[in-house]
């Protein structure tokens, strides 16, 4: 027997369109939008409405830049998939993309495999997978093809971290020129590791162990060469790229230029970027320790060319890089030394809500909030038409947003499995009311109706982007 639900009355904004309509949803997908007061949608009857009148409807968010249970730095990102996916619904999320980590010495496969069981059966949104290349040789590039064809179709590669996570100019040209082969979009970490090591090494000789160190050897200039070589090396191998959370504006410029040249360069920012500065990471007490992320935060001069760069559609995305770490246990691991501080920041659950502030402060209009943060991810990563809309025959991932309501970010009243938030005491305005997750309730009006194990995996096709 079919369900049908009906959500009436609110203002519904896709990334190209703001109409007041209701939405029917059967079966799990969106079955109609007829104009509110039309005959169609007042002939319309369900076992299930959700008045939004005064609300807005929009696509449920999609991350698709998260880490949930990484190892690094000897601890593990402290939200697992129950509790981060949960998070994410929390803050009207509806899909993530996480990387599987391939280890040095072993198989693609069984580092997917490894992430399918972290995962299956504990996500109460749904949720696909990127691959991690930690060790390109021939063997890891032939895997790479049959990944892709399973919905496995990006890849990220590190010019950072040597000794883990790196790979050098000639495995990433390998992977590049695999990439353009088998229709994977390579994604990459765009920081010269080899010589952020040397200035790591030399700043802890100085006796500069603070956090606020972290900044500063990891130069811009680190960031903008090795985006630049990026760009140079995906031309040579004519395959498309995608860098991971830029934080320079001098990296976006290297992404313009490529673009401006027609060349298939993408790039995604995280709101950590958008609204936090260096001025965190020197905190004083440790406390810089809460903004340890790489690449890292920078002067808030930068924020500027972020936002213009999401206005211009120089960059297209913005993800979270989820990456939680208890300050108690696991930041303080690197008390006396930041290199030994564990990099990321929570935010699976603040990326909406930022950007929706975003929206009323001026940087971005309500449409391409929804483009960078729902339909863009999707495209980019092969599940628009299922993903990122709300349009006949997509999933009905719908979140209620309640764009009046004022809301104070704080850990006390999060989801998120971790001891702090980047964003303590941000006041926003705009809150997650109602989501739906494939037309299933999982935040009622404000209370957590969903499961672990409603979420499933998603096999994504290549990204609509590149073809
Ligand atoms: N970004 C970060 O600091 N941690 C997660 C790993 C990565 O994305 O590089
Ligand atoms: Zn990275
Ligand atoms: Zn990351």
């Amino acid at each position: 027997m079919s369900t049908r639900t009906l959500i009436r009355g609110g203002l519904v904004i896709t990334a190209t369109d703001e109409t007041h309509a209701d939405v029917l949803i059967e079966d799990g997908r969106i079955a109609a939008l007829a104009a509110h007061g039309s005959q169609a949608a007042t002939a319309w009857s369900a076992e299930r409405v959700l008045d939004a009148t005064g609300k807005y409807v929009i696509p449920g968010g999609v991350d698709a830049h998260t880490h949930m249970e990484l190892p690094f730095g000897g601890t593990f990102a402290s939200d697992t998939f129950e509790t981060g996916t949960r998070a994410a619904a929390w803050g009207g999320t509806t899909t993530i993309v996480d990387f599987a980590v391939q280890s040095k010495g072993h198989a693609l496969r069984e580092g997917l495999d490894a992430w399918h069981a972290k995962a299956d059966g504990k996500c109460a949104i749904d949720y696909g997978f990127h691959m991690i290349l930690s060790d390109v040789n021939e063997s890891s590039l032939k895997e790479m093809d049959l990944l892709v064809e399973e919905g496995i179709t990006s890849f990220k590669l590190f010019m950072a971290y040597p000794g883990v996570f790196y790979s050098d100019d000639g495995q990433v040209l390998r992977a590049m020129q695999r990439s353009a082969g088998n229709g994977g979009l390579i994604m990459m970490h765009a920081e010269n590791g080899i010589a952020i090591d040397v200035l790591v090494e030399q700043a802890l000789q100085r006796g500069e162990t603070d956090p606020r160190h972290h900044g500063e050897v990891r130069k811009v200039l680190l960031e903008a060469e090795a985006t630049h070589r990026a760009i140079q090396l995906a031309r040579v191998a004519g395959a498309p790229l995608y860098v991971v959370h830029v934080s320079a504006e001098e990296a976006v410029a290297e992404l313009a230029a490529a673009r401006d040249k027609g060349l298939p360069v993408f790039g995604e920012t995280c709101p950590q970027y958008l609204f936090l500065s260096t001025d965190n990471l020197a905190e004083p007490d440790f406390e810089g320790a809460k903004y340890v992320c790489s690449t890292p935060l920078r002067p808030r001069e930068h924020q500027a060319a972020l936002w213009r760069g999401l206005r211009t559609n120089d960059l297209q995305v913005v993800s979270t890089d989820h990456c939680p770490f208890c300050f108690v246990g696991q930041k303080e691991l690197g008390r006396g030394d930041f290199s030994k501080i564990p990099n990321g920041l929570p935010g699976v659950e603040n990326r909406m809500d930022l950007l929706h502030q975003a929206v009323l402060d001026g940087h971005i209009t309500r449409r391409r909030w929804i483009e960078i943060a729902c339909a863009s991810p999707a495209r980019m990563f092969g599940l628009y038409g299922k993903k990122g809309t709300i349009a006949p025959g997509a999933d009905a991932d719908v979140v209620i947003y309640d764009p009046a309501v004022e809301q104070v970010l704080s850990a006390e009243t999060h989801h998120m499995n971790v001891d702090y938030s980047a964003y303590e005491g941000k006041r926003v305005t705009g809150r997650v009311e109602t989501v739906l997750s494939r037309g299933e309730v999982v935040i009622d009006q404000r209370e957590f109706t969903g499961r672990a194990g409603h979420g499933a995996y998603v096999p994504r096709g290549v990204s609509q982007y590149v073809g």
